[in-house]
C-alpha cells in the first residue's frame, strides 16, 4: 500500500482526558475510510490532528507525505476539509459561497467557470445557484459544503460527520457523490456515528474512547466476531433486554424494534435464554442465528470487554 495518511502512535490529551489514544493507522490512496464511533469517541479530534488544525500531544502523522507537526500549510493545500460546522455564508447565494472559497484558495479566474459548472452539476445544485444558502435544505447545505471543500481539487478529503441530521434520501445522494469522487481517485476520510454508513466504506475503523478497536473492511469486521449471534423476538423487547443481559453466557444485547440481537459465548445458549424469558413470563415468539451487522460487532466489542 502507498499510504497517503499515516499515523504513528498519534495522541491528543485535554488535561486528564486522552481524546485520541495512540492511533497507528495507514490509509492508502483511493480508499474510502470510515472512522466510526459514538459521540465523544475522538473522531473530531482525530480529524483536527490530521488536518493540522491541532497539535498532537505525542506521536506523529503524515498526510500526503507531510508532517502534521511541521508542514501544516503544505497539508492544507492538498486536502479538503468539511468540519461539522462548515462555514457557509447563509446570506450569500450558492454561487457566491463557491466563489468565496475559490477566492480563499486562490483558484485562477480562467479555471473557475468549468470547475464551478462541474461542482454545481455533480452536487445537483445547478438549479439552485442563485438561492441563498440559508434557504437550502439541510441535505443541500451539506452538498454545497462539499462543493466548497472541493474547490481547489484536493487529493484527500476529510469529512466530519457530513450527514449528521440529514434525511435518509439526501444521505444516499451524498454517498453517491462520494463514490463518484472515489472513482476520480480522491482518498476520502469520513467520520460518522451511523453504522449503516460505515458499511459503505472500503475500510472502517471502529473508535471507542480514543482508541481504534478494529480496522478492516466491513465484511471482515463482521466475520471477525468469533461469537454466535442470535435474533430473538418477543412481545416486550425492553423488559426482555434487561433479563437477557443478566443471563450467563450472554456477551451483549441490543434492541432492534421488537427484536433483540444477542451475542453469545457459544451456540446452544439461546435455548437457555429463551427458557429464562419464558420463566419470567415473557413470550418468546422465536429465535434464529444471524450474521452480525457492524453495529452488532461494535456493541459486542464495547460491551463484551
Ligand atoms: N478542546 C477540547 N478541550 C477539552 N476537551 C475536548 C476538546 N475537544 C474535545 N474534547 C473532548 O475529547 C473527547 C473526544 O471528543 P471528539 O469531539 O473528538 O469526539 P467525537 O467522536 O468527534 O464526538 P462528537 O461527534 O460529539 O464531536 C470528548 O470527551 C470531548 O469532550
Amino acid at each position: 500500500m502507498n499510504p497517503v495518511i499515516r499515523t504513528d502512535n498519534l495522541t491528543k490529551g485535554f488535561g486528564p482526558l486522552t481524546a485520541v489514544d495512540g492511533l497507528t493507522l495507514e490509509i492508502g490512496k483511493g480508499e474510502l475510510f470510515g472512522l466510526v464511533g459514538p459521540d465523544g469517541a475522538g473522531k473530531t479530534t482525530t480529524m483536527r490532528l490530521l488536518t493540522a488544525i491541532m497539535e498532537p500531544s505525542s506521536g506523529e502523522a503524515w498526510v500526503a507525505g507531510h508532517s502534521v507537526r511541521t508542514e501544516g500549510e503544505r497539508i492544507k493545500e492538498r486536502i479538503g476539509y468539511m468540519s461539522q460546522r462548515f462555514g457557509l455564508y447563509e446570506e450569500l447565494t450558492v454561487m457566491e459561497n463557491i466563489t468565496f472559497y475559490a477566492d480563499l484558495y486562490e483558484v485562477p479566474k480562467r479555471e473557475r467557470p468549468p470547475r464551478f459548472e462541474r461542482l454545481l452539476g455533480f452536487s445537483n445544485l445547478t438549479p439552485f445557484r442563485d438561492r441563498l444558502a440559508g434557504k437550502l435544505s439541510g441535505g443541500m447545505k451539506q452538498k454545497l459544503g462539499l462543493a466548497c471543500a472541493l474547490i481547489h481539487t484536493p487529493e484527500i478529503l476529510f469529512l466530519d460527520e457530513p450527514t449528521n441530521g440529514v434525511d435518509p434520501v439526501s444521505r444516499r445522494d451524498f454517498w453517491r457523490i462520494l463514490y463518484d469522487l472515489l472513482k476520480e481517485g480522491i482518498t476520502i476520510f469520513v467520520s460518522t456515528a451511523y453504522l449503516d454508513e460505515a458499511e459503505r466504506c472500503t475500510r472502517v475503523g471502529l473508535m471507542h474512547r480514543g482508541r481504534i478497536l478494529v480496522d478492516d473492511t466491513p465484511a471482515r469486521i463482521k466475520g471477525s466476531l468469533g461469537f454466535p449471534m442470535v435474533e430473538l423476538w418477543t412481545g416486550e423487547a425492553r423488559l426482555a433486554e434487561e433479563i437477557v443481559r443478566g443471563t450467563d453466557g450472554v456477551r451483549s444485547v441490543s434492541i432492534y424494534g421488537d427484536k433483540l440481537h444477542v451475542s453469545l459465548e457459544r451456540s446452544g445458549i439461546e435455548e437457555l435464554v429463551a427458557g429464562r424469558l419464558k420463566g419470567e413470563g415473557i413470550e418468546v415468539k422465536g429465535h434464529r442465528p444471524i450474521l452480525p451487522s457492524l453495529e452488532d460487532v461494535f456493541i459486542a466489542m464495547v460491551e463484551g470487554k
